[in-house]
């Protein structure tokens, strides 16, 4: 029998920015991390499963554990199950808020595994995300953005080829530009979220926002000056206004006062993009949210040994 461990980390993720809706993403300062330690080719069948941190008291210890469920998919692309699976999982993102919690569990899982597998198999592991990481944490997130910010860090713009395969590359950002979370108590899920979206929308609307988010990574990258022209978007933040009414109406207000203000992902965070010191006004005018200034993270996944 072979025993392994790893720990890997995980960034909050950003998807959207406002234009880039599917598309584009950014790794923020807020991590989970989860330990991993698993053993091939024993008799036995188990799985345990310790949370500690959001979602300690609503997500289930079996199976059905977004991590569980990645981990299982990497260990069947990697062609063995372990025997015996130990999960630890430190939680600092907040579940259903559009902070990626969903594709850092899924990233976690599906990185762990490949890197157990090939301690397993005696293969000098690849430390970088691949490709296959990518795409295995794509089909099982739905949306390639999150996962991709997840995996690279920074800023990613995601994107399916010809055949359907998730792609993505990865932008340093701008030093100046600091994200600001602004996040409410209540949840609102991406599913429920993305099915307030309509099936088609007018050209103009679909023209605009391209334009603004090729505008978005310029602004990211070298000129943060644009970047409240750079974050209006017409595809999907007002559509999802029945589900987070308070969202938009302080996404309105924080744009109103001159900040890069978006709805995080599926919502119903806030994300401001700030560049020029003004994170005591975003406390000022969302008073009464859970307001963080954090950092971009510009590593994504890190997988250590969990030796220690
Ligand atoms: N660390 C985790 N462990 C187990 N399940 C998780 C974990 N993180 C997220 N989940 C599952 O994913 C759900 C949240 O996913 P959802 O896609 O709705 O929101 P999100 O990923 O936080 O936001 P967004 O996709 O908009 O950034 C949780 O309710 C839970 O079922
Ligand atoms: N692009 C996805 C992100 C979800 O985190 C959406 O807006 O539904």
């Amino acid at each position: 029998m072979t025993t392994a461990s790893v720990r890997v980390r995980v960034p909050a993720t950003s998807a959207n920015l406002g234009p880039g809706f599917d598309a584009l993403g950014l790794a923020l300062s807020l991590h989970d991390e989860v330990e991993v330690t698993a053993s091939f080719g024993g008799t036995g069948s188990s799985l345990r499963v310790d949370v500690e941190g959001a979602g300690a008291e609503t997500v289930p210890r079996d199976e059905r554990h977004l991590v569980v469920r990645a981990l299982r998919a990497g260990f069947d692309a990697a062609g063995r199950q372990p025997s015996d699976l130990r999960l630890v999982c430190r939680n600092a993102l907040p579940h259903g808020r559009g902070l990626g919690s969903s594709a850092a569990a899924i990233v976690a899982g599906v990185v762990a595994a490949r890197a157990l597998s090939d301690t397993a198999t005696g293969v000098e592991g690849e430390p970088a995300p691949s490709s296959a990481d990518l795409e295995l944490a794509n089909r099982l997130e739905g949306h390639p953005d999150n996962v991709a910010a997840c995996l690279l860090g920074g800023l990613t713009i995601a994107w399916l080829d010809g055949t359907g395969r998730a792609r993505a590359t990865r932008v340093d950002v701008h030093p100046d530009v600091v994200p600001v979370v602004c996040v409410p108590a209540a949840e609102v899920s991406t599913e429920k979220a993305r099915g307030l979206l309509p099936d088609t929308v007018a050209h103009g609307d679909a023209a605009a926002t391209a334009g603004r988010a090729a505008l978005l990574v310029q602004a990211l990258a070298r000129r943060p000056e644009l970047l409240l022209d750079a974050t209006e978007d017409r595809l999907h933040q007002d559509y999802r206004e029945p589900a987070m009414p308070e969202t938009l109406a302080l996404v309105r207000a924080l744009r109103a006062d001159g900040l890069a203000a978006v709805v995080s992902g599926a919502g119903p965070s806030v994300l401001v993009l700030d560049a020029a010191g003004r994170a005591g006004r975003v406390v000022e005018l969302a008073a009464g949210w859970d307001v963080r200034t954090l950092r971009v993270d510009g590593d994504g996944v890190r997988v250590d040994d969990a030796a220690g």
